[in-house]
């Protein structure tokens, strides 16, 4: 850790540098934001264009914040009142429903006085308990599910009046009004920024490791879960609670998770900006206003403190950034990080250690389904197309990103999209521009100060520029958002060596092989001058998020395809005519017509043949795609460079691997030799 001139450590907003051990990365994080302070941040974020009309802050308007229900309100708002009590207090916060504008009315129509349960938790430490304090006694408004939904069906979602209908409105004014940086776009969407973190921080998430923690969970080598004790979750707990509890106004979301009814899981979202309201109002599932009414305790909350940073002088915390999960509590805190992926992937990391639990496979998984109900599931890491290829004009989207496999099929985790928006064209991909407009958050775009047309090239911000919507807005979203079982599995890699071929057929073995492995290879920041790919292996395709040892899902994986007979593909999004600098990324439409023949079964009669070292079978012709670009030799103009490239990449392979060939996978332990065996072979 650097140090000041004073001598006192760093404070490293930015996260440390990424470790590369022998080529290979562990985590598919991005890169820190440019910006060294706020203003320059912000002025990043509008690009100049004449005439330059100075732009005059709204007035502030009051707006209608509706209240009806005293009793469910009451109810409600002793819930959340409990969910925002310190530990320590023999009281949580005054809380008020609404607009702190409104102040004045909504304490005179008298607030309800909460009665917290009493929070129940054991560590050896005695906590101090302050029964009355200025924190205690102060009122904090809370605007809780500013924009119920209602039913939104398949065919009123084509209408535009009704979305707006339902009002994302008022999250769209608390933003525009309180978060600088916050601009309605040329099509509605709401632009913001994410703060200096516009990529998840996997190097400062924290899971409690307690007794059950420390038997169930995958810890150690490789795995994701760093450990903190219980102790200093309820630090980082109390100075979150602290810091929302000295606002005057928080953002509460109940809302839930799996489309699976019976499997569902009630979260509740505690946060300081409108942008996270807004954010996990779209990506969670929205309850009716019946739903609602019943929501009664979440099975889940997180505790989202934003800018506010950690102690860094705290236990286990290595900088001012922290996540950190409490499963026996069932909750969440972050801290020093506003970017809004971290509470989806930290609630998507929740799934992947409560469904396991019921023999439901969770998966980092696009997923969709044809008009004959021909399901297929898209693996992949950051980047590989996962949201791009699930989105498909000619099929059903169940979901982009986090899905289950049960014993009845699958459901998606979600209710919203969250799709990388750089170099976004409306020729290539016409579903997800169309779907950036009213209701839509847009992290981290630059556009024109006064046109604000939106630059989908300009990287100033982030190379991470997102856009998350509610699923309604694709067209051809399948609502509710679940299917039969899936008939194909294809795993994306979007190699930047240039080696692997655009598509190839994978018996079971190599579909676990590949699987566990986790491969792609991203180029990392371009303008830093690094023209090396960067090979990352992350097993299932999202070891930042599993809380299990990657074995378990591999087990299960298998075990489902068997009995469902369903066929793995590897699918190469990446780059073809050599490595990156000398070829290029395969043109999306020829990726597009390769998962056609797939999804059609035209893939599953053609003539194969065997490629060396990797030993994939491949196709030798595809509808629509010229076939000298099918083995990816061809495409090489240096022969040897070509095998040189590919030799590297099998040895990369064959060492991330080392880790897992003690493992056994399931309870067939000849599919564990095969397993093994499925790797490249030279
Ligand atoms: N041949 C191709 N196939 C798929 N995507 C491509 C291809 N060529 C370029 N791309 C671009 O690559 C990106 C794929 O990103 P996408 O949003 O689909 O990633 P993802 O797998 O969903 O990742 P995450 O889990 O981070 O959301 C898109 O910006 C897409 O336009
Ligand atoms: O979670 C995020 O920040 C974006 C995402 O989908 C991923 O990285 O897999
Ligand atoms: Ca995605
Ligand atoms: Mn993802």
């Amino acid at each position: 850790m650097a140090s000041t001139p004073n001598g006192l450590a760093r404070i490293e907003t930015h996260g440390a540098k990424k470790k590369h051990e022998n080529g290979i990365c562990h985590d598919d994080s991005s890169a820190p934001v440019r910006a060294q302070t706020i203003d320059e941040l912000h002025s990043l974020q509008r690009k100049r264009s004449a005439p330059t009309t100075p732009i005059k802050d709204g007035a502030s308007s009051p707006f209608a914040a509706a209240l009806s229900e005293e009793e469910r309100q009451r109810q409600q708002l002793q819930s959340i009142s409990a969910s925002l009590a310190s530990l320590t207090r023999e009281t949580g916060p005054k809380v008020v429903r609404g607009d702190p504008a409104r102040k004045g009315e909504a304490a005179a129509k008298g607030a309800p006085s909460p009665h917290p349960q009493p929070v129940h938790h054991h560590h050896p430490h005695v906590t101090p308990t302050i029964a009355v304090s200025d924190s205690s006694l102060k009122f904090t408004h809370v605007l809780y599910n500013l924009s119920p939904a209602g039913i939104i069906t398949h065919d009123m979602c084509v209408s535009d009046t009704f979305l707006v209908g339902c009002g994302r409105a008022e999250l769209y004014e608390q933003a525009i009004k309180y978060e600088k940086g916050s601009f309605i776009t040329s099509t509605g969407a709401l632009a913001t920024l994410s703060g200096a973190k516009t990529g998840r921080s996997p190097r400062d998430k924290r899971i409690v490791k307690d007794e059950a923690a420390a038997q169930e969970l995958w810890w150690g080598k490789g795995s994701p879960n760093i450990e903190m004790d219980e102790h200093t979750f309820l630090t980082n707990r109390e100075r979150a609670v602290d810091y929302l509890n000295s606002l005057d106004k928080v953002f509460v979301n109940d809302q839930f998770l799996n489309w699976d009814t019976e499997n569902r899981i009630k979260v509740r979202i505690i946060s300081a900006r409108a942008y996270h309201s807004l954010f996990m109002h779209n990506m969670c599932i929205r309850p009716t206003e019946e739903e609602l009414e019943e929501f009664g305790t979440p099975d889940f909350t997180i505790y989202n403190a934003g800018q506010f940073p950690c102690n860094r002088y705290t236990h286990y915390m290595t900088s001012s950034t922290s996540v950190d999960i409490n499963l026996a509590r069932r909750e969440m805190v972050i801290l020093g990080t506003q970017y809004a992926g971290e509470m989806k992937k930290g609630l998507f990391g929740v799934m992947h250690y409560l469904m396991p639990r019921r023999g439901i496979l969770s998966l980092h998984s696009g997923c969709n389904m044809g008009k004959q109900g021909d399901v297929a599931l898209f693996f992949g890491l950051s980047g590989t197309g996962k949201t791009t290829l699930s989105t498909d004009h000619n099929r059903l989207l169940i979901g982009d990103d986090e899905h289950c496999w049960s014993d009845t099929g699958v459901s998606n985790i979600e209710g919203g999209c969250y799709a990388k928006c750089i170099d976004l064209s409306q020729e290539k991909e016409p579903d997800i521009w169309n779907a950036i407009k009213f209701g839509t958050v847009l992290e981290n775009v630059v556009f024109d100060e006064h046109t604000r047309e939106v630059d989908y090239t300009d990287k100033s911000v982030t190379e991470n520029t997102r856009a998350a919507y509610p699923i309604e807005y694709i067209p051809n979203a399948k609502i509710p958002c679940v299917g039969p079982h899936p008939k194909n599995v294809i795993l994306l890699a979007c190699d930047a060596f240039g080696v692997l071929p655009p598509v190839s057929k994978l018996n079971l073995p190599q579909t676990m092989y590949h699987f566990i492995s986790g491969y792609t290879a991203l180029v990392a920041g371009t303008e830093d001058g690094i023209k090396e790919p960067q090979a990352t292996f992350s097993a299932c395709f999202g070891a930042a998020f599993i809380m299990l040892h990657p074995t378990k899902y591999a087990a299960m994986l298998a075990e489902k395809m068997q009995k469902y007979g369903a066929t793995g593909w590897l699918v190469n999004t990446g780059w073809s005519g050599g490595r990156y600098g000398v070829g290029k990324r395969i043109r999306l439409p020829y990726t597009r017509k390769i998962i056609d023949a797939i999804h059609s079964g035209e893939l599953l009669t053609a003539n194969y043949k065997k490629t060396e070292v990797f030993g994939l079978e491949i196709p030798t012709e595809i509808d629509g795609v010229p076939s000298e670009i099918l083995d990816p030799i061809n495409t090489w103009t240096d022969k040897g460079a070509y095998k040189e490239t590919l030799l590297k990449l099998a040895g990369l392979f064959k060492k991330n691997f080392e880790v897992f060939a003690n493992y056994k996978i399931g309870g067939d332990s000849s599919l564990t030799d095969k397993i093994l065996a499925a790797g490249p072979n030279f």
